[in-house]
């Protein structure tokens, strides 16, 4: 048996940097039409990265910047400050410098200061779902109604539960006991492209109404709305250095940050191997860090489903070109509905438009990144030559070119195959099929990866429900929906999927060093 092709990297190799003579690249670009300064933002000021600074050999003149492309046609965006060593330290120092002034603050007025961004954010909605959408390719119309409505409400939700924080008072033999929630220190936050950010303010938020300093890390394909955030930040009043953004490639800045003994708290979203290099960086200091991570989950359909339901919800999987983590990409149908079933979902599909997500109309955009494509494809080609069919898709949309890949649904895989095992990250679907009535079955199949991030099932009958959902490895389970998100529930992944708990009060149990103070029952009386 040949051996198993290996798996390509995620993290994108780090291209060289500008050659020496190249000149000093404008600060500020013009994105959409909006305006985007290109600088990090550190300590309350706009800064640049110096050449000697990015891990780089040249001379430390010029400033370093890498080019930020656009997914929807691969046109140059903007010139991003390239940080490293230097930008990484100066911004965790001006975040260790604010903590002591952020954490004493009171819960109120921390309160207030969010609801005040949430606000400018608002406010501002349109050029960032319009520089989000240049960005990282995502659809307009989903980032004008759903996407920054609800970075707003990320920052109002943990406002407000701050105020609603329990501090527990109780009695032991007379003893009081008061539990407090006291702010950590400074927090680095690492996110990916896919969901910019949404998935920073989901971090943001609850680390800034904690009391923690945030140094932001974007990710060097998406670094625009991150930027956008420092202005509505800052111009809402946060003191300097309390918020932080550095640009730059996981290699050079976030490396890092990861390992400065300054920092108390790590929360990364994004891809395994990454993961595992932050994990190895922050035992050094013994920094707790929660990891929300990638995902293979199941779309489980049963013979008593409401197959049009079911329908839908497979079709959905392709939102963001499927560059979704909690995107149940593999559906494991009840053998006598599967053609059912596909007949549904073949419907739907044809009925998906693809093109530019700038364009109403249009249901499915590109692809992040020309090597993200290629990574794609490359898991549809291996699995093609394994015997896989394409019952839809199957390759790049040749009529768009560039990074559109066609909405693909894989048939005749193996459950040990690469393509049902490993994550894609793209608009790829493969269909199994159990036996009729064998729920364990379906079961083993749906826990038969290394990830455990959601599942869904669809299904007519509760009880199978609750039998199966309480089988499922899952940080989420959802039965006849998928993506219905609320901030009070805890938001995770088991197995490779992450560790910990973010959401409601876990993202305080995670920002916050809980204390408890046990008084005596004398009270103030000296002994004796
Ligand atoms: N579970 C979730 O909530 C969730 C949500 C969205 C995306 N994801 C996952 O994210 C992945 C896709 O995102 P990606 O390709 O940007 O992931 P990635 O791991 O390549 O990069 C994520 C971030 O980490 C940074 N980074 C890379 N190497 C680093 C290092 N050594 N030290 C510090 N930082 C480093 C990157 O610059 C980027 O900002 C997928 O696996 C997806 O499932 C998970
Ligand atoms: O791609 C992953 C999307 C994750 C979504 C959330 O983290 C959320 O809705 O809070």
């Amino acid at each position: 048996m040949a051996p198993p092709t290996p798996v390509p990297p995620v993290n994108p190799p780090v291209p060289p940097a500008n050659p020496p003579d190249s000149p000093p690249p404008s600060h500020t670009a013009t994105v959409a039409g909006v305006p985007v300064d290109t600088r990090h933002w550190i300590g309350g000021e706009r800064v640049a990265s110096s050449t000697a600074s990015a891990s780089v050999t040249s001379t430390a003149s010029a400033s370093a910047t890498f080019t930020d492309h656009s997914p929807i046609d691969g046109a140059p965006l903007a010139e991003i400050a390239r940080g490293g060593v230097a930008e990484a330290r100066a911004a965790v120092v001006a975040a260790r410098d604010a903590f002591p002034a952020w954490a004493a603050t009171p819960p109120a007025e921390r309160a207030r200061l969010l609801h005040a961004v949430a606000d400018g954010v608002e406010a501002r909605t349109e050029d960032l779902a319009a520089v989000e959408t240049a960005d990282n390719g995502a659809l307009l119309r989903s980032h004008r109604h759903g996407v920054m409505p609800r970075v707003a409400h990320n920052l109002r939700y943990f406002a407000d539960r701050l105020l609603a924080l329990a501090h527990d008072d109780f009695e032991t033999r007379g003893h009081t006991n008061h539990v407090s929630w006291d702010p950590a220190g400074p927090a680095v936050l690492i996110t990916p492209w896919n969901a910019p950010l949404m998935l920073a303010s989901w971090k943001i938020a609850p680390a800034l109404a904690a009391g923690s300093t945030v140094v932001l890390k974007p990710a060097e394909w998406t670094p625009l709305t991150a930027s956008l955030f420092a202005d509505i930040a800052h111009e809402a009043g946060l003191s300097a250095g309390v918020f932080n953004v550095v640009q730059g490639y996981g290699a050079e800045v976030g490396e890092p940050l990861v390992a400065d003994p300054d920092i108390r708290r790590i929360s990364f979203t994004g891809s395994v191997p990454t993961a595992r290099r932050i994990a190895a960086a922050s035992a050094a200091h013994l920094v707790p860090c929660s990891f929300e991570l990638g995902g293979k989950s199941p779309l489980l359909v049963f013979a008593d489903a409401d197959l049009e339901l079911a329908a839908d919800l497979a079709v959905e999987q392709f939102d963001n070109a499927g560059q979704v983590c909690l995107a149940a990409t593999r559906i494991l149908v009840e053998e006598s509905v599967r053609d059912a079933f596909l007949g549904h979902f073949l419907d739907r599909v044809t009925k998906l438009t693809q093109g530019d997500p700038r364009d109403e109309a249009t249901d499915v955009g590109p692809n992040i990144h020309p090597r993200h494509v290629e990574r794609v494809d490359g898991f549809v080609r291996r699995a093609l030559d394994a015997g896989a069919k394409a019952v839809t898709g199957g390759g790049r949309n040749t009529a768009l070119g560039g990074n559109y890949y066609l909405p693909t649904l894989l048939t005749d895989v193996a459950q040990h195959s690469e393509i049902v095992r490993e994550e894609v990250f793209g608009p790829v679907l493969t269909l199994q099929t159990f036996p009729d009535g064998d729920e364990d079955e379906a079961v083993r199949l749906a826990n038969g990866t290394r990830f455990g991030l959601a599942a869904t099932l669809a299904t007519g009958d509760r009880e199978r429900a609750d039998r199966v959902s309480a089988r499922l490895v899952a940080g989420t389970v959802w039965v006849n929906c998928f993506f219905v998100r609320d901030l009070s529930a805890p938001f995770g992944g088991s197995r490779d999927s992450g560790i910990g708990r973010e959401g409601g009060d876990w993202s305080f149990d995670f920002y916050c060093d809980l204390k408890n103070t046990v008084t005596a029952p004398k009270g103030w009386a000296r002994h004796g």
